[in-house]
């Protein structure tokens, strides 16, 4: 068994959105297919990944680093040790060579790339849903059998208002969804206000509406807009400074009794851990977002999961960023607290297969063998084309 051919491109996702940080005018995403050996109905199979939503391609890395350590592995190293599938692990290894620790920027991103399209193709080889193929090597054996998502959108954008804000929400209740997010930090506080209460009385209350910063605000721009929103009692308040400022976030825990949520943007076990320890997030409260590609994929967020008892945190407590399929079936598998979904953003990769019904907040993967990219048919057509 071996990997014949990695192909990789750059597909943009741009749009005229923009949160706090970020315009998406020049957004784009990492693509790869990785085809194996293994011949299923007269054809290879192939693996497929990206690089989730929300940060550039990191195509350079792949091309020079990644790809190239791969293909020149000695076969036997990258397999299981009966030979029966490739090894992600023992890839991850591979790939890592030569690698420092820490300062982890884009290449946790590019190693994520590889490593969901390394599970894909695992998961076909075995001919199973990923989800069912996880639960088995790596869950209990009984994954959930649905998974809470809530609808990630809210965003600024031109023309954008009021009216518009709240048609939005409407939108994602019409779609199944229970809960919805919008971003924040974008606009002067009172103005933000205005948008949140427009919002609330759409969704049917604070419960069914996170906030998200976008890592924005310093300590007091951080307490003044929580001392503001405290009477909202929202589903949560989202990475609201630096996502490396853990100091920042335990004195926003000390002030702010209601949820909160981060963990996008750190992308490593270290990172992760850091959190936990300095972060003063509260594990009876709080929710890690902590994305299974971004930060060097899932054989990374497996180690994530290990450590969390350490830190009396419980997997239902995870709610990955980033509304791929990947993280669904990952949230399913490893009974996770849910994922997140973008209904409406991130054209092609964003949103679940063709045909995903979501009801009262919750949905399932669908049964395609591996990732389920292939009942996706306007993604798909970007990652077949890698190969064909
Ligand atoms: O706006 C983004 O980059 C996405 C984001 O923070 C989220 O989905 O939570
Ligand atoms: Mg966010």
């Amino acid at each position: 068994m071996k990997i014949v051919s990695i192909h990789e491109d750059t597909l943009p996702i741009s749009s005229t959105m923009r949160n706090a940080w970020v315009d998406f005018s020049m957004m784009d995403v990492s693509i790869i297919a990785v085809v194996s050996d293994v011949i299923r109905d007269g054809k290879p199979l192939v693996g497929y990944g990206f690089n989730s939503n929300g940060r550039y391609s990191a195509g350079d890395i792949l091309r020079r680093r990644v790809i190239p350590r791969l293909m020149a592995a000695d076969p036997a190293d990258i397999l299981r040790e009966d030979g029966s599938n490739f090894s992600p692990e023992q890839i991850w290894d591979v790939v890592m060579q030569n690698e420092k620790p820490g300062g982890h920027g884009e290449r946790s991103v590019a190693v994520g790339v590889l490593d969901m399209a390394l599970f894909d193709l695992v998961a076909k080889i075995e001919d199973k849903p990923l989800y069912r193929y996880l639960s088995d090597r790596y869950g209990d054996g009984s994954p959930d059998e649905d998974v809470f998502v809530y609808a990630a959108g809210g965003y600024y954008a031109p023309g954008k208002g009021l009216v518009e804000l709240q048609d939005e929400m409407k939108k994602f209740l019409d779609l199944g969804y229970t809960v919805a997010k919008m971003k924040i930090g974008g606009a002067s506080l009172a103005e933000d206000l205005r948008r949140i209460e427009a919002a609330m009385e759409v969704v049917g209350g604070g419960q069914n509406l996170a906030v998200d910063v976008n890592g924005r605000f310093d300590l007091d721009t951080a307490l003044a807009y929580a001392e503001a929103i405290s009477p909202y009692d929202l589903f949560w308040y989202e990475e609201v400074g630096d996502p490396l400022d853990y100091q920042l976030q335990a004195s926003l825990g000390e002030r702010y009794p209601h949820r909160m949520a981060t963990g996008e943007n750190l992308f490593s076990l270290p990172d992760a851990r850091n959190l936990l320890r300095y972060g003063g997030m509260r594990p009876e409260l709080d929710i890690l977002q902590f994305d299974p590609v971004l930060g060097y994929g899932l054989v990374e967020y497996l180690r994530i999961q290990e450590i969390l008892p350490d830190y009396g945190w419980s997997p239902r407590s995870c709610i990955p960023h980033g509304g791929h399929q990947f993280a669904l079936h990952i949230a399913a598998a490893l009974k996770l607290g849910g994922n997140e979904s973008y209904p409406g953003e991130f054209f092609p990769t964003g949103g679940f297969a063709d045909g995903a019904v979501v009801q009262g907040g919750r949905t399932s993967p669908t049964n395609a063998p591996g990732i389920g990219f292939e009942p996706k048919a306007a993604f798909y057509k970007h990652l077949r084309a890698l190969h064909i």
